[in-house]
């Protein structure tokens, strides 16, 4: 009677969990995260778990058959769903068949050649293998795609252990004891329920939660970037900054500010669609020239911001000349036309700041000196740097000149 109303419940629980798991796929158009899948591995757990009502007890019988094939490929489809939600293009409907085919047939041939016990030890045995398989696949997503999910997916593996643990003991009784083992209200039959009724009620909630993380990761990521270039925005810049100096030894930064020279220009003479490839491309350049750990921004039309962290004042200036010299050598394709675009920017780079609400400062000062490189003829560095960084970098500009003299 207990065992009925567990089976029962588990029942109620897994299809409930089907319905959800498919209006959730339905709302997320297209990129469903493998919840299609888990709706389909409900159902099909589910309807499995129906069928062991209707049966009574062990028999052999097309529901039994279906009951056990049902059973056997959810795990498989729990698999597949996994990968989907870390990204991988698996696809469903044909694995599904091909086990549903391979495992009615198995069933039957070991029916007739070894007997009833070892067909329902045979589904015990390849479910505790099949749910071993997914625990060490969550526990190789831990180390390899899955690193950001770490609490979750070690919650997950050990979920799945269990399940696996408990599929192992009941192939055991099987061949020790037969088919007496599987009586609905043995005391092992009774913890086995319980336990996924357990799982079918802490999994389902816990993969809406993984999902939900998905999409606000994603929310977080398009909100603090440039849609076009795929820079930092504004907002973007501003919170990476604020985590750097929230960091307990976080050193000094400087801003650069990067303007296209004459962009309009571009926009008028080869249109708006190559003016969009030029913004690109700069965005290319200033991802690839600053630091590992510098962050790339583009702040409005055609101007872009590099924050260089925990760097001192010469090798700002050098970073900002190396932008604009690779700049200026590179030629931009532009579709439509055989010449291709060649052009320059001007940067003005700002004094040493700490802290993020010190950013609009040294925006102040960075757009000054960048208006002293436009006022002075374009395609130039302008330097904002205080007094000291100023005297630094002019000592060491004239050392440069007295040994290229030497050498000349
Ligand atoms: N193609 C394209 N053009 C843009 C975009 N955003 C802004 N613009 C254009 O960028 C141009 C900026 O022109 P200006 O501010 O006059 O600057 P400029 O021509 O680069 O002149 P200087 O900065 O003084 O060298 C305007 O014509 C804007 O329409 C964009 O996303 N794509």
């Amino acid at each position: 009677m207990v065992a009925t109303i567990l089976v029962g419940m588990l029942c109620a629980h897994l299809l409930c969990f089907a319905v959800m798991f498919l209006l959730i796929s339905k709302r997320l158009h297209g990129k469903t995260m493998g919840m299609d899948f888990f709706a389909v591995g409900n159902l099909l757990l589910g309807l499995a778990y129906v069928l062991q009502l209707l049966e009574g007890g062990p028999a052999w019988s097309v529901m039994s058959v279906v009951n056990h094939t049902f059973t056997l490929a959810s795990p498989v489809v729990f698999w597949l769903g996994a990968m989907r939600f870390f990204g991988h293009a698996v696809p469903l409907w044909r694995p599904l068949l091909a086990v549903v085919v391979a495992y009615t047939s198995l069933q039957v041939l070991v029916q007739w050649s070894l007997g009833p016990v070892a067909r329902y030890a045979m589904l015990s045995g390849m479910s505790a293998l099949l749910f071993l398989v997914m625990a060490s696949t969550v526990v190789y997503g831990v180390r390899t795609f899955a690193k950001d999910l770490y609490a979750e997916m070690v919650f997950f593996a050990a979920l799945i252990s269990g399940i696996s643990v408990l599929n192992a003991i009941k192939f055991l009784k099987l061949l020790q004891g037969g088919l007496v083992a599987l009586q609905m209200d043995a005391n092992f039959q009774l913890v086995f329920y319980i336990y996924m009724s357990f799982l079918a009620t802490v999994l389902p909630p816990s993969i809406v939660w993984l999902v939900l993380r998905r999409l606000t990761d994603e929310l977080r990521h398009q909100a603090a970037r440039d849609p076009m270039t795929q820079l930092l925005n504004r907002r973007g810049l501003t919170d990476a900054l604020k985590q750097h100096f929230n960091a307990r030894h976080a050193g000094a930064a400087h801003l650069l500010l990067i303007d296209v020279d004459h962009f309009k220009h571009i926009n008028d003479t080869y249109g708006h669609q190559a003016g969009d490839a030029v913004l690109c491309h700069v965005a290319q350049v200033l991802q690839a020239t600053v630091r590992r750990g510098d962050l790339a921004g583009r702040i409005g039309g055609e101007e872009f911001a590099a924050i260089c962290l925990d760097a001192d004042a010469v090798g700002v200036v050098h970073l900002a000349e190396r932008l604009r010299g690779a700049m200026e050598r590179q030629a931009i394709p532009v579709d439509g036309s055989d010449q291709p675009l060649r052009c320059t920017i001007t940067v003005g780079v700002s004094p040493a700041f700490v802290g993020a609400q010190a950013l609009d400062g040294a925006m102040r000062e960075a757009d000054a000196a960048l208006y002293r490189g436009k006022a002075a003829g374009r395609n130039r560095v302008e330097v904002a740097l205080n007094p000291h960084d100023q005297a630094l970098l002019a000592a060491l500009n004239a050392s440069a000149a007295q040994q290229t003299d030497a050498i000349g």
